[in-house]
This record gives C-alpha cells, structure tokens and sequence, in this order.
C-alpha cells in the first residue's frame, strides 16, 4: 500500500511553524533584556511597530500617542526604546560618557569612490568625528558673522521680490512652500561658498537636487528603522556603481570644492578668493594651519566634501522646514500675527530695528517676540520627526528609573520631548509663543533644558546661529514688506512625517503693506 506521504506532513507543517514562532517570540521579547519596559506587543519582539510608523509617515504622532499611554520609557523596536524623561536627557546627550550614534545614520551616507562617506551628521566613530570638528568647529561660527550677513541680503531681497512677481502684487496665490525650499538651498550657497545656485532667479529644482533630497528622506527615514535592509538595497557597491555619479547634492558639493580649490590654485595672491568669508574658505585656511598639522588633524579632500555635502543637505532642509512652520502658524494664528506685527511695526518707528532693508540680526535678536514666535513655532512643528538615535555604552544606563542594558538602542525624538505636557503645560500642542514669556524662572529653565529643537550634547547643531541667522534676517523684511495669509484657509496643510518633516500645501496671498 503506497504510504501519503504528503498527508503524513500536511498537519506537521502548521504546528512546527507555529512552534517555531512562540520560540522566536520568547526569545525576542526576553532575549534584548528589555521585558521590563512597555510597549505595543509587536514592537517588542520585532521592527514592525517603527517601520510601519515610519512608512506611512507618521512617526512623530503615533511615537507621541504611544508615550502618553506607556510612560517616560517605550519600547518601540527590538532592542530599541524611546525616552521622554528630562531627568534622562543628560545622560543620554552628556559629555562625559558618550552614548554614540547608532547605525541608523549610516544609512543616510552618500557613497563615494566605491564607499560610503561619512558625514560629520553620520559619523558613529568618536575620533573621526572630533577631527571633523576640530578643524570645521571655526568655520560655522565664522559663516555666521557680519560678512556673511551681508551676503545674505541680496537673497532676501530677491525671495521678496518673487514673492510680489509670483503673487501679481497680491492677487493670485503662491506656492510659497516651494519658494521657501529654494530660498534655504540657495542660502546654502552663499553659506558654503558665497554664490547661490540659482534655485531662486530661476525657479527651478537645480540638477533635482531638491527632489533628490525628498526620495533620500522617504528611503532613509523607513530602511533605517532597521539598518541591515539597507545593504540589500541602495547600501551595496553594486547599486551604488550605477547611483554614485548620479547624485546630484554631491554633484553639487564636489563642483564647490573643485571651484574653489582650482580658484585658489590658480590665482595669484591679491586675487586669492576671499578665504575667511564663507565656510569653505575659512575651513581651507583652518586645513592648513600649523595647529591644524601639528595635531594631526589635517582633512583629506573628500572629508572636506562631505562637510559641505552635509552642510548643504542639513541647512537647506532644516531652515526650508522652519521658515514654513513660522509662516503657516503666523497665518493660522491671527492674534500672534498682529502681536509680531506690533512689535516689528514699533520696532521699524523707533529704530530698534535698521530701516529695511538694511536691519541687523543682532538687532532682530533682541525682540521678545519674535524670538518666542520662532522658540515657538520650532517646538511645535520640530524639523526633525524621528528618534535622535544613540546607543547605550558599556555597563549599561540608568533610564527613567529602569535599567537598560549596554548595546540598547535609546533617544529622544524632538516631536515627543518638546510636546512633553510636563514640562510644556497640558496645552503642549498648541501654539502659544506667550509660554517662553510668562513661564517663571524654574519653568522656563526646565523649558529651555529640554528644548532639543537644535540637538543637544556633543552631537548639538553646528549651524544654528546659521539657520537663526537666516530666519532673523528674513522674517522682519518679510512682515514689513507684506501682509500675509493662507490662500485656502479651510485646508490643513500637508505634512511628512519623516526624519525631515517635510511641508506642502500652504500656498499664501502676499499682499505688499506699503507702496514698493
Ligand atoms: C532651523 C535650522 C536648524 C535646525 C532646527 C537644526 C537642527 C539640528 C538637529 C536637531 C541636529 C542634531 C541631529 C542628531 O542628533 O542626529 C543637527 C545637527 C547638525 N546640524 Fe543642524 N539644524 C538647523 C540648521 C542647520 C544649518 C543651517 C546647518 C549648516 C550650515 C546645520 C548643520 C548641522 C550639522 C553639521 C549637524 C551635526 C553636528 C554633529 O553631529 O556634530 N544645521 N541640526
């Protein structure tokens, strides 16, 4: 009799997997020592819970939601949990004992030669990263100084200008998301090498770098919730033998580099460009400095690629992102705006502020206002809407009360901290710019404390007072020169909740206040 072999298995099958699951089960929710800590019950024996938040674009709000009903600590990941304690927050972002970024990061690297080129963003090596800023430190801080103000100028006046062109005066609505993205890429030019790229004066989307940055930003914010996919897709020298010469912010960055370093080669002496007045002038002159020798540090040319590729990504995305959010919720919250309005308006009469547009940052950094409008509108809509990950050192940390062991995956995401009502108030969501001038002296310590809208720790942002410049150097001019106002007020704008928390959809009516 001829034995049915098939139906001899047929039940085995279900019951092996089914065993096979539990098993895996087990070991998963007890093996990365994190049982103690709450969580969805699929984040704590996969990925799944991040991936699926990152790839329907909405980790700061799921990531939000799940704090208020878990606590301070969240498991959201194997192997991985999200903080929202600001007794914790010196010890993940302290000095002293590092908790260093994770693989997360690497994911985010543009390739070069044939390999990945770290960043000073997404370098997970302590001393790489140090050298990086040893000698680039000087550089962002000069790139923020009176010259580079100035540089900046003709660019706000330009941006104004196609603002009037765009909207015929007020007449028809502008995609000012758009022109907003090209405004801070162009910014990014002047920043890193005192020349635009032309996004601006020729409404367009250079080489696609802008679109390249929104695909990179969609692919890295849901492949990184779990690193080891990416070798599989775009992190392989295969795939990147075809991609490497193709992308285009890199493409941008070498023609920088190339540019400058072929004009200082070839000039003679009194037309050597302007070395200390751009980033990447001052960072050659830091490069060969005797110090810089003497201690080693010297960059190779590709690190000083990636320093101004990083800048270029960095600082085009973060200051689009926050000049829309100051826009948008100016535009939503009408009281506010008349506030700014008043203060900027007084300011204009009295002199506090220079006659456009001649006014300084420095004297547009000293409005109470408009600082607390931008702290505020920075808070509210963070630019960046994931975790900032870190990995616990060795011997492990102690965290909200809770042991977690060393090799733990832990951070902050911006969203969650600075929406925390503890420390915020219960209306942590809403935009009131009146917290940051009503709170008193502890609430406000604790306020500015957890505030990471800029990072934090040694991994803090490098171009803050870059971006702030920015930003004061517009919105005065802008609020002086314009009323502005949503074109479709009965429609939320759209927002991507990814690691770069990208806007659209928030097209305004630009109607000039006085005759131009
Ligand atoms: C409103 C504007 C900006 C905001 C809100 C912002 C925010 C941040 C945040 C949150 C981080 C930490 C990221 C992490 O821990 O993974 C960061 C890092 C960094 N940012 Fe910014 N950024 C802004 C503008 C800029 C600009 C204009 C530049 C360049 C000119 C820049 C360059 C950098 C660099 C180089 C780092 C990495 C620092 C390091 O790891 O050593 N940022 N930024």
């Amino acid at each position: 009799m001829a034995i049915d072999l098939g139906a001899l298995y047929a039940p085995g099958i279900p019951v092996v997997l089914l065993v096979a699951f539990a098993a895996y089960t087990i070991y998963a929710y007890f093996s990365d020592g994190l049982s103690h800590i709450p969580g969805p019950a699929i984040a704590r024996i996969s990925n799944l819970w991040k991936i699926n938040a990152a790839f329907h674009a909405e980790m700061p709000w799921r990531n939000i939601a799940l704090h208020r009903k878990y606590g301070p600590l969240v498991r959201i990941g194997h192997n991985m949990v999200s903080v929202n304690d600001p007794e914790a927050y010196p010890v993940i972002n302290g000095f002293k004992r590092v908790f260093r970024k994770t693989k997360f990061y690497s994911t985010a690297e543009a390739w070069y030669k044939g390999k990945p080129l770290p960043t000073i963003i997404t370098a997970r090596d302590r001393q790489y990263h140090s050298q990086l800023l040893r000698v680039a430190g000087g550089a962002y801080s000069i790139a923020s100084g009176p010259q580079m103000e100035a540089k900046m100028q003709p660019l706000v006046d330009l941006l104004l200008s196609k603002m009037n062109e765009f909207g015929q005066s007020g007449k028809r609505p502008v995609n000012v998301a758009r022109l907003l993205a090209h405004f801070a890429f162009d910014a990014m030019g002047i920043i890193n090498v005192s020349e635009p790229f032309g996004f601006l004066e020729k409404d367009v989307d250079v080489q696609g770098a802008i679109q390249a940055i929104d695909l990179a930003n969609t692919y890295f914010s849901v492949i990184a919730q779990a690193p080891w996919m990416h070798t599989f897709l775009l992190g392989n020298r295969f795939a990147q033998s075809v991609m490497e010469k193709q992308n285009p912010v890199l493409n941008l960055a070498l023609a920088m580099v190339d540019k400058r370093l072929a004009a200082v080669a070839n000039a003679d002496e009194e037309k050597k460009p302007d070395k200390g007045g751009d980033f990447l002038g001052r960072l050659l002159e830091l490069n060969e400095s005797a110090e810089v020798s003497k201690a080693g540090n010297k960059l190779r040319y590709e690190q000083i690629v990636s320093l101004v590729l990083a800048n270029t990504m960095a600082g085009y995305a973060t200051v689009a992102i926050a000049l829309r959010s100051i826009l948008y919720l100016l535009a939503r919250h009408r009281d506010v705006y008349a506030r700014l309005q008043r203060e900027l308006d007084e300011a204009f009469a009295s002199g506090a502020l220079s006659q456009p547009p001649n006014h300084t940052v420095a004297e547009a950094s000293k409005l109470p206002y408009l600082d607390a409008v931008i702290v505020e509108a920075l808070r509210v809509h963070p630019v960046l809407g994931l975790i900032l990950e870190r990995e616990v050192p060795e011997g492990g940390a102690v965290l909200a009360g809770q042991h977690v062991p060393e090799g733990t995956i832990v951070g902050f995401n911006p969203w969650v901290i600075l929406h925390n009502t503890q420390v915020y108030g219960e209306d942590a969501d809403v935009f009131r710019p009146e917290r940051w001038l009503e709170a008193d002296e502890t609430r406000l310590r604790e306020m500015k404390r957890c505030n990471i809208t800029f990072g934090a720790g040694p991994r803090t942002c490098q171009g803050k007072n870059i971006g702030m410049m920015e930003i004061l150097k517009l919105m005065p001019a802008l609020m002086h020169r314009f009323d502005f106002a949503l074109a479709n007020p009965g429609e939320e704008w759209q927002v991507t909740g990814h690691w770069f928390t990208m806007q659209s959809k928030m097209d305004m009516i630009f109607t000039p206040r006085r005759q131009q």
